[in-house]
């Protein structure tokens, strides 16, 4: 028999108990598929006695995870604590330092730091692998690094939150608060640590620079992206939507235009017959299309044990294999570093919904703000009669420049009988 691949595992909460127990769980197809045992010999995590469902007798345990890097008889590193600084940067760094191969799933890491992650490995040799870091259990970064590699591609896509996609498809399926699901998304593993990261885009935000970056031979670049979460998606606007047709999803897209590329996180509606409106609850899609392809859709579960661990252990497998790939699909060098297109020049349609005072002549003032901005009107919709009282009013333009939307939307907000902030969100035919 060959010699097993050993490994240490650092972190053991949603994913790290996951990867655990999957590779024990399916220890037969996976010492086949790898061609040899893959075995975890050390583990580290903040707290020792925690109950995990996994047991832990006969690993050793080390206190710093950091520690992994060169402990003595590992072969690799799994890094699951997550974390863009502090002990994961700490480790994957010294790990790939010393030579020592890392499987991780830690998206914030790899999008923050990933041009000079790309140098490290490029100096080392030592291979950084990051499936799981992307839409879960999705194989995403094997399809567009190597499934798709012959293509140009010119626009990748995707709903890449599990947490925002489980409240969006909660909110809207069962009337349930916002707070209420946010909270359940948590119990279930899906959130980061920081759900924030989650429900204001960052997370999505991370994992569309690593499709962006992958997709159209760039340099990973978190700074060049738009970033709007889904905090203030109403009850209100989820009904709306679905009145005119739409389901609202927070999208991650990156297209590449003719005069760069644009990259944006935000809530959109999508037709209801997009096979994006379709993907629902902790279920991720990612779209790619390519010159040779088409487009491509690939969906599944992006956040919780099983389906992330699938991720990890896959790459373990192909450590195993020694099967690698340059962690951006080419070398440094060879990337495209031309500057990105700013929002501003983003060309759509909206949705707005305003509440307006119910009273004559307010339709003309919120027209002639849309006029002055020289934005065309698709369609309006007043709910409800209530004089003298604020009412719902749905605004759907035809497209038009993100700088004129913007210039229309702050004197929309500023008309004495708008009172509360307007909403808008993009359409988008996806
Ligand atoms: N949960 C998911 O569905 C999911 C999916 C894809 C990727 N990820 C990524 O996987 C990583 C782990 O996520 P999780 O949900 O398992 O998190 P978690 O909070 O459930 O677990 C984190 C683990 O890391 C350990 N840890 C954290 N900081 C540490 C430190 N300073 N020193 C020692 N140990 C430390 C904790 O003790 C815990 O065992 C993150 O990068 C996350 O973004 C998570
Ligand atoms: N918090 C992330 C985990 C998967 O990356 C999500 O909800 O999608
Ligand atoms: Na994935």
């Amino acid at each position: 028999m060959t010699s097993p691949l050993k490994l240490g595992v650092a972190g053991l909460g949603t994913v790290g108990a996951g990867v655990v127990s999957l590779l024990r769980a399916n220890a037969d197809l996976i010492t086949a598929r790898a061609g040899r045992p893959i075995e975890v010999v050390a583990v580290s995590a903040r707290d020792r006695g925690r109950d995990r469902g996994v047991s832990l007798d006969g690993l050793a345990w080390h206190d710093d995870p950091v520690e992994l890097a060169t402990a003595p008889g590992l072969d690799a590193v799994v890094e699951v604590m997550g974390g863009s600084e502090g002990p994961a940067r700490a480790l994957v760094e010294a790990s790939l330092a010393a030579g020592r191969p890392v499987v991780t799933a830690n998206k914030a890491l790899l999008a923050t730091h990933g041009v000079a992650l790309a140098r490290l490995v490029e100096k080392t040799g030592a291979t950084l692998a990051y499936e799981a870091a992307v839409a879960g259990g999705i194989p995403a970064i094997k399809a567009l690094r190597e499934g798709l590699a012959a293509n140009r591609i010119t626009r990748v896509a995707g709903i890449l939150n599990g947490t925002c996609n489980y409240i969006l498809t909660e909110m809207r399926v069962k009337g349930l608060p916002f707070a209420t699901v946010l909270k359940t998304a948590q119990e279930l593993g899906y959130a980061e640590a920081d759900p924030g990261f989650d429900i204001d885009g960052v997370d999505a935000a991370h994992k569309l620079a690593i499709l962006a970056a992958l997709a159209f031979g760039r340099p990973v670049d978190l700074d060049a992206l738009h970033i709007e979460g889904i905090r203030h998606v109403s009850a209100l606007d989820i009904a709306l939507a679905g009145e005119l047709g739409y389901r609202i999803k927070l999208l991650g897209i990156a297209s590449q235009e003719k005069g760069g590329v644009t990259a944006r996180v935000h809530p959109c509606m999508v037709p209801e017959a997009s096979p994006l409106a379709a993907v629902e609850g902790v279920f991720n899609a990612v779209l790619a299309e390519g010159d040779a392809v088409g487009r491509v859709v690939l969906q599944g579960r992006g956040a919780g044990a099983g389906p992330t661990a699938s991720a990890v252990v896959a790459d373990i497998i192909d450590l195993a294999r020694g099967r690698t790939a340059p962690l951006w699909g080419a070398a440094s060098e060879t990337l495209d570093a031309s500057p990105a297109l700013p929002m501003a020049a983003h060309r759509g349609a909206y949705y707005l919904r305003l509440m307006v005072l119910d009273q004559p002549g307010v339709i003309a003032d919120v027209t002639a703000v849309l006029r002055d901005a020289r934005i065309s009107l698709e369609s309006m919709l007043q709910r409800g009669r209530a004089p003298g009282e604020a009412v719902p009013v749905v605004l759907v333009t035809h497209e038009c420049e993100e700088a004129q939307m913007s210039q229309a939307l702050t004197r929309l907000a500023g008309l004495p009988t708008v009172v509360e902030p307007p909403a808008m969100i993009r359409i988008e035919a996806l």
